[in-house]
């Protein structure tokens, strides 16, 4: 069966062949849709002979690209085609019933021995040389295996029965018998593997199918467990469903088209619009599945959605209904993960197995079917073939010993007898390790680690400072139980276990950096409020608000010492006053009397004294938050004092108060903030948003998030939502977090794109820089971003300008020119009544100062940017706190993703239009 040439050769359907073009026909075979082989289907009340042989027949196993959707690898065609019959078409609606010709030719192409010499079923005949099937294909079968010692249990093939097992059929084939179908574990490849390979259960041992007559399933069936055996698995066939209707129509009514909303069947597919979904899922008592598929397991490449309620359901059904489902759904026995679907370094699991994986302190994080490798000496766990996704609880006895060749790494480097990825040599350098000359590691769970044959441990790789960082940015798993230094966003990145395939595919970086004030912790902390249902945690909150607490503690130290000052001052000027009055009157007052607006009273003058010294030596920390407890009424009184009342007037003149202060500071009809400062003050999100020093204290902060999907969206195409399902990651990072020469800036290779973040409003104010010299803060930020844009990694990165902080500069702009900024010598506007022609769709549209400003530093930003790159720039004028902007700009960056992607069907000056044209002012 098995063609073979001269020399030998022998090939199997699984490979591709690629070798020179052959001079005779090769037998040509189409694949088999194994789902449609109701081999199992129907028992008959035929008696059998004992002993009677059944053929073993194998199935073709079809590599297919785990992307595609199984079931569009086999086609119903294909299979009827080669059976000489018509379209196979199994329909789920529970008045159908499976068209009996399709059976009948089905039951004779599989049991007359035509399949076999059709070489529809080459893998009986290559069983020898498995080799052709690679673990994927395997995996794939076995997703799609579902050949069932049960199907009686499905009341989709009870009500077909009638007329399956009528007369003709089961008079014709015996075979229709055959009610299981077993996977017993054969001997695989070379390397000692095993691999499920399906055969048919012998007779004999189907005990548990009774003779008495059609109808009877439920009976006959009853024993099935004891079909289970030691070594072999019992896989199902699904039903698996195709609508007689137009594609993309209800499945039941055959009504609607591919963009009305339908709710899906876990196990076969279908699909229905909200007319008919309660009708064809009836009290859906294992969540969504069609009243005939219910007991069946589902699809896995749905397991992601289980327990995740439609928009639809919610409408159709009140919310403890809905709950109820959701529970049945992630709860059912039938929707458990079959422990056979989970290799672990090679061996299928076991039931116990995937108990003691699921159960232990620290498993595995959202297990699908798989395979994977397991270190069980660190704890180490990966996909095979990649690198370690999550560290878990070690030394389970679960599945084979580890392969060196598991993550498929290629460093020559050893850890625990696998040969490690780059991206892990990379992070050992990083944590000191020597791995010069080919080093075999022992490491153990808590990171210790020692060279291989040497008994000294010679450091922790977790242990060195900073380590999580790298980890979470190398997406490198650390040691769960380590977690303080990065905070949540940095856990929640490590407890991110590498999601399944689709969801990896789709993970999107985007990388928010910003010199420093640039406002790209408010643009973080908005991106987080916006697409977070939760956008901070109690813990977060409770750290915020002894982080807000603070800043006030803050900001009224700058008033105090304001105070003093405006004391002083005025207190010179009345003393002027007074020597002229003494020297025209001779005889004096003492000036230590004089009382000024800025003046307190002694206690407060004590305390003020006090808090001023602590906070100048930088003490205030340590006694904070206690402090809030205690002065808390003093502070009251402090902040209500006319005297600050009257500094706080003058504020203009308080370099140092940040102009977020006054939001603090003025939240009360009385002004001052005074509630911040009580113990239960609980900060609002608007709150958090304007705190100063929440988001980064190490420079570091990660979100990941989805976009919401929004009426606006609908416009555009979103086939199946495929928007909502893509993840995103937003990552920001300090320009002071990317350490000398931005040296750090390689662990984000992988971004999607880079946000580069500039105060417009930068443009006047200067800084001493590290030598001392006095430097426009707008051309640090232009140094800065030309470091960032030419640096390597991001060769060939796209770029969004964020030029923040309009709502300061359009201010700004109109009393301060923007030519202070020598870069922007060359702003010229043109103030002209009648510049409005230009905007012929709207008079009034003429625009603003700030809005010329914003254009031209754009264009600026741009040309350098071409200048250096060549390439065009993205640009987006935001208000960092207003919520819309922020979401516009974010949106804008996903748009950029997108195009990036199509990118083939732009030209570059339809790319820059478009920049320009998106450069839009914010409203
Ligand atoms: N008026 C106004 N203020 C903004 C805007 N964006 C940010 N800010 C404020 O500017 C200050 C600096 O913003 P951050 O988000 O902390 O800036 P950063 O990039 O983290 O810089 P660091 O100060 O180094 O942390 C904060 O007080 C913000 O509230 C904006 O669009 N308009
Ligand atoms: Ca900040």
């Amino acid at each position: 069966m098995c063609p073979v040439t001269e020399d030998g050769v022998q090939y199997s359907f699984a490979l591709e062949y690629t070798g020179p073009p052959v001079g005779y026909d090769i037998p040509c075979a189409d694949p088999v849709n194994i789902n449609n082989i109701p081999v199992a289907a129907v028992v008959s009340d035929i008696n059998f002979q004992k002993n009677i042989t059944l053929p073993v027949v194998k199935p073709l196993l079809p590599p297919s690209d785990p992307s595609k959707n199984p079931k569009s690898v086999n086609t119903g065609k294909n299979l009827g085609k080669d059976c000489g019959s018509e379209e196979a078409v199994i329909t789920v609606s529970p008045t159908s019933v499976i068209e009996r010709a399709v059976v009948h030719n089905l039951q004779e192409c599989v049991f007359s021995g035509e399949l076999s010499s059709s070489g529809l079923l080459n893998e009986a005949g290559t069983s020898s040389s498995t080799n052709s099937f690679d673990d994927k294909s395997r995996d794939e079968s076995l997703l799609k295996l579902r050949v069932s010692n049960e199907l009686s249990s499905n009341r989709g093939w009870e009500s077909n029965e009638s007329v399956l097992s009528s007369a003709d059929v089961d008079d014709e084939y015996p075979s229709s018998r055959v009610s299981s179908v077993k996977v017993s574990n054969n001997e695989f490849n070379g390397e000692g593997r095993k691999a499920p390979v399906v055969t048919f259960r012998d007779i004999e041992s189907n005990d548990g199918v009774g003779d008495d007559g059609v109808g009877d399933t439920e009976d006959r069936f009853g024993g099935n467990e004891g079909f289970f055996e030691e070594e072999e698995r019992v896989l199902r066939i699904k039903p698996e469903a195709r609508s007689k209707g137009k594609k993309g129509s209800c499945y039941r009514c055959f009504k609607g088209g591919k963009f009305t909303e339908k709710e899906v069947c876990l196990v076969c597919d279908a699909k229905y619009c909200s007319n008919c979904v309660l009708r064809a899922m009836g009290s859906m008592p294992e969540g969504r599945k069609c009243v005939t598929c219910i007991g069946f397991p589902i699809d896995e490449s749905k397991r992601g959605s289980l327990g995740r309620c439609s928009r639809m359901l919610k409408r159709l059904l009140n919310s403890l209904e809905v709950r109820q489902i959701m529970k049945a759904e992630k709860l059912s026995e039938a929707n458990q993960l079959p422990p056979e679907y989970v290799y672990v370094n090679g061996e299928p699991l076991c039931h116990e197995e995937l108990v003691v994986l699921q159960a232990c302190s620290n498993p595995p994080k959202r297990m699908k079917p798989g395979n994977y490798w397991y270190d069980k000496v660190s704890g180490l766990w990966g996909k095979e073939g990649q690198k370690p996704s999550q560290i878990i609880s070690p030394h389970l006895n679960v599945g084979g010993p580890i392969k060196a060749n598991a993550s498929s790494g290629n460093t020559q480097v050893f850890i625990n007898g696998r040969e490690i990825t780059k991206v892990e040599l990379r992070m050992l350098q990083l944590a000191g390790v020597q791995c010069a000359g080919n080093p075999h590691f022992w490491v153990n769970e808590d990171g210790s680690y020692q060279e291989e044959g040497q008994k000294s441990t010679k450091g922790y790789i977790w242990g060195k400072a900073g380590m999580k960082l790298v980890c979470a940015f190398l997406s490198l798993p650390v040691p769960s139980k380590s977690s303080n230094s990065c905070g949540e966003q940095v856990n929640s990145l490590i407890s991110r276990s590498v999601p399944d395939y689709l969801e990896q595919r789709t993970l999107l970086k985007l990388l928010l950096v910003g010199f420093s004030g640039s406002g790209t912790s408010t643009i973080f902390k908005q991106a987080k409020i916006l697409y977070k249902p939760v956008p901070f945690t109690e813990d977060e909150r409770e750290n915020i608000k002894l982080t807000i607490q603070s800043n006030v503690y803050g900001y009224l130290g700058i008033l105090l010492e304001g105070r003093d000052r405006f004391e002083e001052e005025s207190l010179t000027a009345v003393t002027k006053e007074q020597s002229t009055i003494e020297t025209e009157h001779i005889g004096s007052t003492s000036n230590t009397n004089c009382q000024t607006i800025y003046s307190i009273g002694p206690r407060l003058k004590v305390f003020s004294d006090w808090l001023l010294k602590t906070m100048v030596s930088g003490n205030l920390e340590a006694i904070f938050p206690a402090a809030t407890r205690e002065y808390a009424p003093l502070v009251e009184e402090l902040l209500k004092d006319a005297a600050i009342q009257a500094t706080y007037k003058r504020r203009n003149e308080l370099e140092m108060l940040p102009s977020v202060s006054s939001y603090f500071l003025e939240r009360l009809p009385d002004g001052m903030a005074v509630d911040i400062l009580r113990t239960d003050y609980e900060p609002s999100d608007l709150d958090i948003l304007y705190a100063e020093g929440v988001t980064s204290s190490n420079g570091l902060a990660c979100l990941d998030f989805s976009y919401p999907h929004s009426a606006s969206d609908d416009k555009y195409d979103t086939e199946d939502q495929h928007d909502t399902l893509l993840r995103y990651q937003l990552i920001s990072v300090h320009a002071r977090g990317l350490g000398e020469n931005c040296k750090w800036l390689e662990m984000f290779e992988d971004v999607g794109m880079v946000i580069f973040c500039v105060a417009m409003n930068d443009y006047d104010q200067f800084t001493v820089d590290g030598n001392g010299l006095s430097t426009n803060k707008m051309l640090q930020s232009r140094k800065f971003f030309e470091s960032i844009v030419t640096h390597p990694t991001f060769e060939q990165m796209d770029f969004l300008l964020i030029l923040n902080k309009f709502d300061l500069f359009e201010e700004k702009i109109e009393r301060s020119p923007l030519t202070q900024c020598e870069w922007f010598d060359d702003f010229h506007p043109v103030i002209s009544r009648h510049r409005s022609n230009s905007n012929s769709n709207s008079i009034n549209t003429s625009p603003s100062l700030g809005q010329l400003g914003a254009h031209y530093m754009a264009v600026k930003f741009k040309r350098l940017y071409s200048s250096l790159t060549g390439r065009s720039l993205y640009t987006s004028v935001v208000k960092g706190l207003e919520p819309d902007s922020v979401d516009a700009a974010l949106k804008y960056a996903r748009e950029i993703m997108k195009w990036d992607e199509e990118k083939p069907n732009f030209s570059l000056t339809e790319y820059s239009m478009y920049s320009t044209e998106a450069s839009s002012y914010s409203p």
